[in-house]
């Protein structure tokens, strides 16, 4: 492993350069990989799997929607593709990567799979780390591990396709066959992981918990709304409020961020901007300490499980999901959204030559 020294923290991490794929493939060269889901991740990380020479095949209800999406992928039903638990019978690894609602559900019937020496694989703590509501706990003779990559699985296979990886953070919480730590760096490896840095069931939950309802996902379109309402209602257009908001921060700003950190994004704007961005920044770190400090209290008592568990498990849990995404879709500064995203030049046609003349 690397020692990399993370703003004056060591950390332990794994890259491609400690860990080849041709190391993974030699140790998980006698496996089968079972990826149980074909949701978000599962596609993502079977499909990089497979890319990267791994023995894998896919569990997924018949007839649904992603066993369609499954065969439209190129997985073959009865040889690479298979109902949940024929897939189960068949891995000697199981990466459960069904919603986490569902891995409650079908918790009994993957407990009957897992014979000794095989290892079960998440990508969430949550499973685990919440048992005591979820009803998860392996039997003592297998591997338990996870690789949870950090960002969508819908990345992890664009990026994986452009030669680029996702981050992910990997775990072991039981290692019964003394080889849980490579079986799962080297899952980690080839599902397509950028680099990889070692935690806990517990702290992955609720860190990840944390930050998609803060800044990745819930403070984002929160701060977003708050800055186009009181422009609008300040008489700025919706073209005027979005870009403002919006399409400057994603287009422009962030991917400064992305490439070289805050302070690079600040130099390379104007000094009218870095005076003020330097003065405000305070004010909104004060204004939104008290609402993380209250968010990592809420993942810590165990709320924002017990509402995952809970609205998740409602058998109309999308229909209502889609009302809620709805209304987002539906509010002006998201309609005003698709009309600015319809206008980047990559997207409007090219007039022929005539035709711009006139
Ligand atoms: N969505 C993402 O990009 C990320 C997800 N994760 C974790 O990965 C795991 C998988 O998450 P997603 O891919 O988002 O899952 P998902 O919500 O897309 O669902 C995956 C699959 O579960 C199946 N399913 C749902 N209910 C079922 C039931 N009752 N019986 C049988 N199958 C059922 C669906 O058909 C679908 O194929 C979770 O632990 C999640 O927290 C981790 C990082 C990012
Ligand atoms: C994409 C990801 O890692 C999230 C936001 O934590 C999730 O989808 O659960
Ligand atoms: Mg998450
Ligand atoms: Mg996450």
């Amino acid at each position: 492993m690397a020692k990399i020294n993370f703003g004056g923290v060591e950390e332990n991490v794994v890259t491609r350069n400690e860990f080849p794929l041709a190391k993974a493939q030699e140790v998980l060269s006698n496996e089968t990989v079972a990826v149980i889901g074909y949701g978000v991740q599962g596609p993502g990380q079977s499909l990089n799997l497979k890319d990267n020479g791994i023995n894998v095949i896919v569990g997924q209800r018949k007839e649904s929607k992603t066993w369609d999406k499954a065969v439209a992928d190129g997985w073959v039903p009865g040889e690479t593709l298979f109902p949940i638990e024929e897939a189960l019978e068949r891995g000697t690894i199981i990466c459960y990567l069904l919603s986490d609602a569902a891995q409650i559900a079908v918790w009994p019937t993957v407990k009957k799979h897992l014979t000794a020496g095989k290892m079960l694989y998440f990508s969430h703590g949550f499973g685990v780390a919440y048992s005591e509501k979820t009803g998860i706990i392996p039997p003592t003779d297998v591997d338990v591990a996870l690789v949870a990559p950090k960002g969508s699985g819908t990345s992890l296979r664009s990026l994986f396709v452009e030669g680029k990886g996702l981050n992910s953070s990997f775990a072991i919480h039981q290692d019964a066959t003394g080889k849980a730590r490579d079986r799962v760096i080297a899952l980690g490896i080839a599902v397509g992981s950028g680099y990889l840095f070692e935690t806990t069931f517990y702290k992955e939950v609720t860190s990840d918990l944390t930050g998609e309802r803060g800044t990745l996902m819930g403070a984002i379109q929160g701060l977003f709304q708050a800055q186009y309402e009181v422009l609008r209602a300040n008489g700025h257009s919706p073209s005027e409020a979005f870009n403002e908001t919006v399409e400057e921060a994603t287009q422009s700003l962030y991917p400064l961020i992305a490439d070289n950190g805050m302070d690079w994004m600040y130099a390379n704007c104007s000094t009218t901007a870095q005076r003020g961005a330097l003065d405000w920044k305070d004010k909104f770190y004060a204004a939104t300490k008290p609402v993380f400090e209250q968010l990592y209290k809420s993942v810590t008592d165990g709320v924002e499980a017990k509402n995952s568990i809970d609205s998740n498990s409602q058998s109309d849990y999308r229909e209502k999901l889609e009302v809620e995404l709805e209304a987002i879709r539906n509010s002006e500064m998201w309609r005003a959204g698709k009309a600015v995203r319809g206008l980047r030049p990559e997207n409007v046609p090219v007039p022929k030559p005539e035709e711009a003349l006139v």
